[in-house]
């Protein structure tokens, strides 16, 4: 691999004996991972599940097809390994309101959702438009029922979130270092102002993330790089200017090091932070840091709540759906924008003056004198939530995947919406004319395999 002198020349001064085994490692494969949903009811099929990362329960070795059944149920998450510790780290509570900041394409975000267990409220964040639509697939294929999805500055998340969650998770951007084995393109990027620039952006980014955390809440910051000036050195800025933050100790697996006091102002509080680093651990480059804030740093604000906003006759066709397919369904609140409807959650916030690219779970549609269900409410249920459900093979499954309708024998006398269970994974909703199934299948997501 082609390292930038500078790069080199910068890591000899500052790993001296261990760096020609950092160097090596930039020669060593690459190791691929994934995570297995805890949402859905049913672990994923065909997957080897013999080799679990040491970074997170929910952790394993391995490649997942982008164009594959798995990965199309939101069954697993396809991520680097050493990444999902950060997740980990986090670990948010089931009922906590949860800030992931910098969040597409949504790896840490359905990290923390497989902790909430859809309880409490996520707010997943994506400064950039394109990433944020990204975020939303993830998220949807997910099945994560809490999260609400913005497309913000985090200028704009501090004034609207003051004091206000649980746990705020900064998974900056950051000059990559720990990726340039993963994806060599980083490099060009790379030149030796470029970790101070982005160790400003940093800065930037946690002055305004600091704002939104209550006392007594947490603050995760994470980067996949090796530049001290964007990690130890951050951390320690973050301590001198904030006085309020103490830092929490992370658990290390095996490999994981200590953070690196010497590479910034000596403190030895940073020995509580994390480094990965790709000699040490079968993952890439990053750092972790887990500060507790102790009083608040800010006066509070009162937060207005978001209120349900469906008229009476929506309401009708949202019962009428919900008495015929989602029997057990516990009675939520609703927003709507437009025409498409959403499940309101309780803690939701005022939404005025925010770009909101979902308010909550997309439940459906109105249109005219009906009520038509999302595919982002069929990847939330299983064959047990839902009224309808109609096993499909693999070979039906492509056919939907693909946009196809497809038929089923022995149909019930029944028309109306069924859920398309494959390999007991919910892959889509369709509707039963006779015996053919109408594809429902989102037109923008099909694929042929
Ligand atoms: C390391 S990536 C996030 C990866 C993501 N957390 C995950 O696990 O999939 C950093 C993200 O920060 C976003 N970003 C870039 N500039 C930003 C800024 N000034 N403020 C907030 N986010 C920014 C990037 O678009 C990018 O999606």
């Amino acid at each position: 691999m082609n390292l930038p002198e500078a790069f080199i020349n910068k890591y000899q001064k500052l790993l001296g004996d261990e760096f020609d085994e950092f160097l090596a490692s930039f020669n060593n494969p690459v190791n691929h991972g994934f995570r297995v949903n805890p949402l859905k009811n049913q672990l994923p099929t065909d997957l080897d599940l013999t080799h679990p990362t040491p970074f997170s329960k929910w952790g394993y070795y391995g490649n997942v097809k982008g164009k594959s059944l798995n990965h199309q149920s939101g069954a697993v998450y396809s991520q680097e390994p050493s990444a999902m510790m950060v997740g980990e780290v986090a670990a948010p509570k089931p009922g906590q309101t949860v800030l992931d900041l910098c969040a597409a394409p949504g790896g840490k975000t359905t990290h923390l959702a497989s902790f909430m267990q859809q309880e409490g409220l996520l707010v997943t964040n994506e400064i950039m438009g394109k990433r944020a639509k990204v975020l939303v697939e993830n998220v949807e294929r997910f099945g994560i029922k809490n999260a609400l999805i913005l497309n913000e500055t985090p200028e704009s998340i501090a004034t609207s979130f003051p004091n206000f969650f649980d746990v705020v998770l900064v998974d900056a951007p950051c000059s990559g270092e720990g990726m340039f084995r993963k994806d060599p393109d980083a490099i060009s990027y790379w030149s030796e102002e470029y970790p101070i620039k982005c160790a400003d952006r940093q800065r930037t980014i946690l002055k305004e993330a600091v704002k939104a955390i209550k006392p007594g809440g947490n603050l995760v910051y994470s980067t996949c790089t090796f530049a001290p000036e964007e990690d130890e050195q951050m951390i320690a800025w973050l301590l001198e200017t904030y006085p309020q933050f103490e830092v929490v100790s992370i658990d290390k697996p095996a490999g994981v090091e200590d953070g690196r006091p010497e590479w910034a102002n000596g403190n030895e509080e940073l020995k509580k932070t994390a480094r990965l680093f790709p000699h040490k651990v079968a993952g890439e480059g990053h750092f972790i840091a887990k500060l507790h804030l102790t009083e608040a740093i800010f006066p509070n604000k009162e937060v207005k709540k978001q209120r349900d906003s469906l008229t009476k006759e929506q309401r009708g066709y949202l019962n009428d759906f919900i008495s015929e397919y989602l029997p057990g369904c516990p009675q939520s609140d609703f927003i709507t924008f437009g025409d498409q409807v959403y499940v309101l959650n309780s803690e939701t916030p005022d939404l005025n003056h925010l770009k909101v690219k979902r308010p909550g779970l997309q439940f459906g549609v109105f249109k005219k004198n009906r009520f038509e269900p999302s595919y982002a409410l069929a990847l939330t249920l299983n064959k047990e939530s839902f009224s309808h459900c109609i096993e499909i093979d693999k070979e039906q499954w492509a056919k939907i995947v693909h946009g196809d309708t497809i038929k089923v024998e022995n149909a019930e006398k029944y028309k109306g919406w069924v859920l398309l269970v494959c390999e007991n994974q919910s892959v889509s909703f369709g509707k039963l004319v006779g015996e053919t199934v109408k594809n429902y299948f989102p037109k923008g997501l099909r694929f042929a395999i």
